[in-house]
């Protein structure tokens, strides 16, 4: 079988972390432990969040005296993949030594006028007080929203079209190399009328590009893995509950939050509706369990989807 994992940023760096590096890598280690388990068994691509470590990277940017305007956002992200990827790749090596493991820097191509451009909503970086974020928005010029009890600086999240190197990912899965790839939904590039490609300042929703090279790379399961065991009804009220098995079309009629499980359960749908196969949300440690359909919330075409035959 061929999986897709999309790790989420809380897998790295829980909100209100210091955002130490070791902390970070101690924590890719934990979820290298389960993703470890998923690659000696079938074949891997995993993709992972950046909107915590993206903010870090644009504030050290922000506040280096010896440049004359901060970093872009597209340059920021592949700083991401860098880091991260370094990371995993490390820890996957280590975790399944003789395997062959490889993280790429990669590019999410957008449309030059999707209208997020014009709406922020892209977490990124810390959280803040309502107070200290509007301060730090009028001194840099950020736009901030709430994100549930706190503040966060967003960025434009254009919707990711095709990732570039889809191809050479393809190839590369083939021949049985485990790829981390499309890091905090790749780097934002548009491509002109001479074919040629520019970065652009926007951070893009790792779970939409995840769906949609999962679907690209024919993938058989595309799993969203995060802190939250199953996708709940009623979500933080006294009647939540949780789903264990649903249809995009159930969960089309819920509303969820856009800052969170919303985008998740977007990506989720969509790869369930396009493709047929199987998706998922769970917990980072339930990888496992989550593909034999004992835990997460499993997402199949219909409610009586046979999961066992197609496992
Ligand atoms: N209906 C829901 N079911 C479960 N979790 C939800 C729901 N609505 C919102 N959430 C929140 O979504 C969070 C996961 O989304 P997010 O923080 O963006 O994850 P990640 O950083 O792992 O991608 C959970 O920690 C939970 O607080
Ligand atoms: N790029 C992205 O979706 O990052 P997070 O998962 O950390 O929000």
């Amino acid at each position: 079988m061929r999986v897709l994992v999309a790790l989420g940023g809380n897998a790295l760096l829980q909100r209100g972390d210091t955002p130490d590096a070791d902390i970070q890598i101690a924590n890719v280690q934990t979820a290298v432990k389960t993703l470890a388990q998923v690659a000696e068994k079938h074949e891997l691509i995993i993709t992972h969040g950046n909107g915590p470590q993206v903010g870090v990277l644009a504030l050290e940017s922000a506040g280096d005296p010896n440049l004359t305007r901060p970093y872009p956002f597209d340059t920021l992200g592949a700083e991401t993949q860098g880091m991260i990827g370094y990371w995993m790749l490390q820890a996957l090596q280590n975790a399944l030594p003789g395997r062959q493991v490889l993280s790429i820097i990669t590019q999410t191509l957008v449309s030059a006028v999707d209208p997020a451009f014009e709406n922020p909503t892209k977490f990124v970086g810390q959280v803040y007080d309502q107070a200290e974020a509007q301060k730090l928005a009028k001194e840099n010029g950020w736009t901030v929203k709430p994100d549930g009890q706190y503040w966060r600086r967003v960025v434009p999240s254009p919707k990711p079209q095709r990732v570039v190197e889809t191809r050479l990912i393809r190839k590369l899965v083939r021949d049985g190399v485990t790829v981390v790839c499309a890091g905090g939904g790749g780097v934002p590039v548009i491509r002109d009328e001479n074919g040629r490609l520019s970065g652009v300042e926007a951070v893009i929703d790792k779970d939409l590009t995840g769906s949609m090279l999962a679907e690209a790379l024919e993938c058989d399961a595309f799993l969203i893995l995060t802190d939250v065991p199953r996708i709940m009804r009623d979500f933080g009220t006294a009647q939540q509950s949780e789903i264990s098995h649903t249809t995009p079309h159930e969960l089309r009629s819920i509303d969820f939050p856009a800052g969170s499980m919303g985008p998740k359960v977007e990506a989720i749908c969509r790869f369930v509706e396009t493709t047929g196969d199987m998706a998922a949300v769970g917990k980072l440690d339930e990888a496992m369990d989550i593909l034999d359909g004992t835990a997460g919330t499993i997402v199949t075409p219909n409610a009586t989807w046979p999961l066992e035959s197609t496992l």
